[in-house]
């Protein structure tokens, strides 16, 4: 059987080449948005040139405790998508336009748009600011009295939305992730048959920290009317105008 990754990496590097306009014999032109190297000050700005982004442990603060989900994610700008959960040694793909997979089985969103039969996943993030904290609890509040059947939160945005992309939870919210969080795993939904949205509806902005993905227009709609919305930095703000979550200084020091 052909190795997935190999064609993966030819198709990202005939991408490079395209977009560079190089000849075969010129090496291919990629550029990273990591985590970690946008926290030691590189830049974060999306650009025409093909893109990894990436981020090696999602669900730190997980990690750290021993506890539960962990993944790596990755994401060739809208061409590829991977997440990989390490405990359960599940690889999660996608290609645009060609679904997407766990271990090489199909994935498909749910098909319940009753959001009382619903699960809906979030996070609380990692700002302790009590301002908006109490936006997220609101949030929270609202969501339980849709009412919805339950949430859950793996502790991982990226395998919350696996969890939607797998049909395993209806919706996935959060506001105040990054684009290394959720860029891989926005291409698995969309490519299960999901839908993403901003929390205030329309176009999803990977740049802007805010996210729903559902399996349906239906409950994305539903959250958007019940979510209450604000706006953390952007990503792709300038580094002075970024600030540091206060739960991974703290991370980081273990
Ligand atoms: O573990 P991280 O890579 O720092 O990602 C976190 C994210 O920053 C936070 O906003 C979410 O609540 C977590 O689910 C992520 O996994
Ligand atoms: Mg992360
Ligand atoms: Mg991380």
């Amino acid at each position: 059987m052909a190795d997935p990754w190999e064609s993966t990496m030819d198709h990202a590097v005939a991408i490079a080449r395209k977009a560079g306009e190089t000849s075969s014999h010129v090496p291919v032109c990629f550029r990273f948005i990591g985590e970690e190297s946008v926290a030691a000050g590189e830049s974060c700005i999306l650009s025409d040139s093909p893109t990894w982004i990436i981020d090696p442990i999602d669900g730190t603060t997980n990690f750290v405790h021993t506890h539960l989900t962990v993944t790596s994610t990755l994401d060739l700008q809208v061409e590829f998508g991977v997440v990989y959960s390490c405990i359960e040694d599940k690889m999660f793909t996608a290609r645009r336009g060609r679904g997407a997979f766990c271990n090489g089985e199909p994935l498909q969103v749910s098909q319940q748009k009753a959001v009382e039969q619903a699960i809906v996943a979030t996070e609380f993030g990692s700002d302790r600011d009590p301002e908006v904290v109490d936006k997220i609890f609101q949030s929270l509040r609202n969501v339980l009295c849709l009412p919805v059947h339950g949430v859950r939160g793996a502790g991982s945005a990226a395998m919350n939305m696996c969890l939607v992309a797998s049909g395993c939870v209806e919706a996935y919210y959060e506001i105040g992730v990054h684009v290394w969080d959720v860029a891989a795993a926005s291409l698995i939904v969309s490519e299960a048959g999901g839908v993403l949205m901003d929390v205030e509806g329309g176009e999803v902005d990977l740049m802007s920290r805010r996210i729903i993905a559902a399996n349906s227009k239906t409950v994305a709609e539903r959250l958007v009317k019940t979510i209450v919305a604000f706006s953390p930095p952007r990503d792709d703000a300038a580094p002075s105008d970024r600030c540091e979550d206060s739960t991974h200084l703290s991370a980081r020091k273990v």
